[in-house]
């Protein structure tokens, strides 16, 4: 029998982006999510799925969206080996889990999860996952070490320091992060089970009692999240 060992990649892209928003476009219209805002001249998800085309690796790209999408066609035009599929559920990991139920990924070929809202992804970064995951038997993560220390919030009105946490050892998990479908969909399907609040496929996975790959990632691989975050990722995208 042969055995499957494609790369498939799952964009989440259904999220509505209320942190991002703001106050609201200046003619008082409510601005469309942050992964269809243009950036450097194009959608931020189009970026974020063109960075994951960069890697021939990469076999297909499926980009999941909500149900009512009217921005995700016109938004991927002309893109090849990308499909979209109107799955999106009410969290990110039930988008996630419609997705690897509908995309066709078989239980040996791998699947990339990567945000539409991290459009800075470097081609050196996605490779490096790559290289470190295909000989790994568990998967793993794309991460930046910590480099701030850390504070734990007191509770109180104001925000105020409780304490500071060490740092040693810890790591801000980002995406691309690559594992088998097969384990995915048991990882995703157990912690829908058990009610965790899992919140990046990692998670799920460690919840199996698996302990996934961290390969370090870079800032410019951030995730736009706030409305001030897009000044800076149109920079970063504007750099030749
Ligand atoms: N129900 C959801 C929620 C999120 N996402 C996707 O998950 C990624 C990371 O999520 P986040 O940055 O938190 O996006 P939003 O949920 O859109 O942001 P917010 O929490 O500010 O509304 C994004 O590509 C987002 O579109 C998704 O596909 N389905
Ligand atoms: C998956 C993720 O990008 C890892 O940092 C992140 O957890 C997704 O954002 P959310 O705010 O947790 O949905």
């Amino acid at each position: 029998m042969k055995t499957s060992r494609r790369i498939i990649a799952i964009v989440p892209a259904a999220g509505v982006g209320a942190r991002a928003a703001g106050p609201g476009a200046p003619d008082g219209q409510p601005l469309r999510p942050k992964q269809y805002r243009h950036i450097a001249g194009q959608p931020m998800l189009r970026h974020a799925v063109q960075a994951l085309l960069a890697d021939a690796r990469v076999e297909q790209v499926v980009v999941a969206v909500s149900a009512e999408d009217p921005w995700a066609q016109a938004a991927l035009a002309g893109l090849e080996r990308v499909s979209c599929l109107a799955c999106g559920g009410a969290t990110r990991a039930e988008t996630v889990a419609n997705a690897l139920a509908r995309c066709g990924a078989e239980a040996d070929d791998w699947v990339l999860v990567h945000d539409a809202a991290r459009p800075g992804l470097p081609a050196p970064v996605l490779a490096a996952l790559i290289d470190a995951c295909a000989g790994d038997d568990t998967g793993g993560l794309v991460a930046m070490p910590v480099a701030d220390t850390i504070k734990a919030q007191a509770g109180g009105p104001a925000p105020r320091v409780a304490r500071t946490v060490p740092r040693d050892g810890l790591w801000q998990a980002q995406t691309p992060q690559m594992f088998r479908a097969a384990l995915l969909r048991k990882a995703l399907a157990h912690a829908q089970v058990r009610g965790l609040d899992i919140t990046d496929e990692a998670g799920a996975v460690e919840a199996l009692g698996l302990s996934p790959r961290l390969v370090p990632g870079s800032l410019a691989n951030f995730k736009v999240t706030w409305p001030q975050d897009f000044a800076l990722i149109e920079q970063l995208l504007n750099r030749p």
